[in-house]
């Protein structure tokens, strides 16, 4: 049996985004806390969208396939499928 992942929903994420610096990218949950001081991008843009869906502002980087591979590390879980936003999950399951 595969491993379970763990489902959170918005509303937890928005509740315990701080301090844990944990955000919400096309439907996938992330907590950077132990990446701050690595992030190329600097440690201050993740600590601003803490608690929210970043999936816009990390698309608007034009993150590379080397940051996407990074952000496995970096997963802890995913969002509940009454919360997923369609659009991702439709790429997710096509791609
Ligand atoms: C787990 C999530 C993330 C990972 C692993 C990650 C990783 C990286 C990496 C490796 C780079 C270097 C450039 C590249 O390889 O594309 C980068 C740059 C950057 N990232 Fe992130 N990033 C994450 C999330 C975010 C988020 C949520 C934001 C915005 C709120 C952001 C904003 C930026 C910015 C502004 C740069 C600098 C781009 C530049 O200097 O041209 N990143 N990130």
């Amino acid at each position: 049996m595969a491993a379970e992942v763990k489902k959170f929903t918005r509303k937890e994420i928005a509740e315990t985004g701080k301090p844990a610096t944990r955000f919400i990218i096309h439907n996938y949950v992330y907590d950077v806390s132990k990446f701050l001081d690595e992030h190329p991008g600097g440690h201050e843009v993740l600590v601003d969208v803490a608690g929210k869906d970043a999936s816009e502002n990390f698309d608007d980087i034009g993150h590379s396939i080397d940051a996407k591979e990074l952000m496995k590390k970096y997963r802890i879980g995913e969002l509940v499928k009454e919360d997923k936003n369609s659009l991702y999950y439709y790429l997710s399951i096509i791609v």
